[in-house]
């Protein structure tokens, strides 16, 4: 428990890249902090420093499919182990921009890595722990790829996917929030931010601070 008086949440945010979530992260944990909750805002895949090690590889280095999905899962055990479980055991929130829905969305959905081995890591990784909140920004692949591209950075392994791999991975975030409706809630994202921003505040509020 935290000085509030409430159980430490975790709470993580998901969508293809280019979805608008880095603002609205920055939102939620400033709204967070201004009611007086310890907060770690964080990332997958890093959030530690071997994580973060592990992500250069994953973004910049070609590799095998189940290469890519189980160094995700590798990154997000030493993840659960050195940050996010000791944090909420000492009563801090957690906010991170993506988790396990992600390796759902990029490795099942968009790369087509079998349903029945992502659930065997899931299992293994964190059989009995998941997010208490997942928002889910949702907008047209053509959208995301025009903020992407107007960002003027060099896009990673992910960003150069063509516009059908993040269709699929899209409807594997729709799938999966539907199948998960309880933790899961999707945000349309195609929108001006300060509406986005609002529906995350008010979804923040009824879900973990009411
Ligand atoms: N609602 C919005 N409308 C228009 N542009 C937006 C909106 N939200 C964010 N952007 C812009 O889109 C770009 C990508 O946003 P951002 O980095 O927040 O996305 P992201 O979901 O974190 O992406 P990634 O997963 O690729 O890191 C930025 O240039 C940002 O300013
Ligand atoms: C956790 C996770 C991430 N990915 C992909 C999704 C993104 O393209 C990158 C991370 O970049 P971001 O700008 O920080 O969003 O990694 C993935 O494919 N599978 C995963 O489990």
């Amino acid at each position: 428990m935290n000085h509030t008086g409430s159980r430490a949440r975790f709470i993580t945010f998901e969508g293809i890249d280019g979805a608008g979530k880095s603002s609205q992260i920055a939102a939620v944990v400033e709204l967070l902090r201004a009611r007086g909750i310890e907060v770690e805002q964080t990332r997958e895949p890093g959030g530690t420093p071997l994580g973060e090690r592990l992500r250069e590889l994953l973004l910049h280095e070609a590799m095998h499919l189940e290469t890519e999905a189980m160094l995700m899962f590798a990154a997000r055990r030493e993840h659960l182990a050195a940050r996010i479980l000791p944090a909420l055991a000492a009563g801090r929130w957690v906010v991170s921009d993506r988790f396990t829905d992600a390796t759902y969305a990029y490795q099942v959905g968009g790369r087509g890595l079998d349903e029945a081995r992502f659930d065997a890591l899931e299992r293994w990784v964190h059989p009995d722990f998941q997010p208490d909140l997942t928002l889910v920004f949702d907008l047209p692949p053509a959208v995301a790829a025009a903020r992407v591209a107007n960002t003027g950075a060099a896009p990673d392994r992910f960003e150069r996917e063509q516009r059908d791999f993040f269709e699929r991975v899209r409807e594997a975030y729709l799938l999966r929030a539907r199948r998960d409706s309880g933790r899961m809630r999707v945000v349309d994202a195609n929108r001006p931010p300060e509406e986005i921003r609002a529906e995350v505040e008010a979804i923040v509020n009824e879900r973990c601070l009411a």
